[in-house]
């Protein structure tokens, strides 16, 4: 299990490299990778869980978090209700955005890193919808459709495949400017 001692912070050159597709079928060192990514999210989404082990929660993780530069997250986005089923949860693999709405969305909280310590405030313009193409761990392709909250994180997460970090998109000079047409997602 992934502790926060195994998450590789913000200066590691990995954060900042194009990672590797993953080869199918999976060997048993990503099998065991992409179960690794998931349960960190599972453990740290449960109160007594994530301070019993320390974590800071998370609901993406990507593979070069953890130091292996490959093309594998999982995102575990939360039931909006307790008890209802979750929009989008799954380990993509060798994803690829592959349509993206000109309207932006932004988390109007900000976002945070696990590999990022520092608190960076401002909007994160993203794309308000996406279609996003990824094999699953058994090597089935899926198309999905995402909005808002799920393709937010999704976003974030294939970021770090490709060596950005949330903060490389904030307004240097006017962290929260918004335009009209940008959805800001709670
Ligand atoms: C929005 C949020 N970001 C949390 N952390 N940051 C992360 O997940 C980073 C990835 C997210 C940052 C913005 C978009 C993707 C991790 N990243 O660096 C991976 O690349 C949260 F923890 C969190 N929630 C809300 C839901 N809650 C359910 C119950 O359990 C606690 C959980 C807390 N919401
Ligand atoms: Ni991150």
């Amino acid at each position: 299990m992934f502790l926060m001692k195994d998450i590789v912070r913000d200066g590691d050159p990995v954060l900042r490299q194009e990672a590797a597709d993953v080869a199918f079928p999976l060997s048993a060192e990503d099998q065991q990778l992409a179960k690794d990514l998931m349960e960190y999210l599972v453990v740290s989404q449960d109160p007594e869980q994530c301070k019993k082990y320390g974590l800071r929660a998370g609901v993406g993780l990507a593979a070069p978090q953890v130091g292996v530069s490959k093309k594998m997250a999982s995102v575990l986005v939360p039931a909006p209700e307790e008890g209802g089923k979750s929009p989008f949860t799954d380990v993509i693999i060798n994803p690829v955005i592959v349509s993206e709405s000109v309207q932006a969305g932004a988390l109007t909280e900000g976002e945070g890193c696990l590999s990022v310590d520092k608190d960076v405030p401002g909007f994160v313009p993203r794309h308000d919808r996406i279609t996003l193409r990824y094999f699953d761990v058994n090597g089935e392709k899926h198309q999905v459709r995402l909005k808002n909250y799920p393709a937010i994180v999704c976003q974030h997460e294939i970021d770090h495949l490709h060596g950005m970090l949330f903060y490389d998109h904030i307004n240097k000079d006017h962290p929260f400017e918004t335009n009209e047409d940008m959805i800001m997602i709670e």
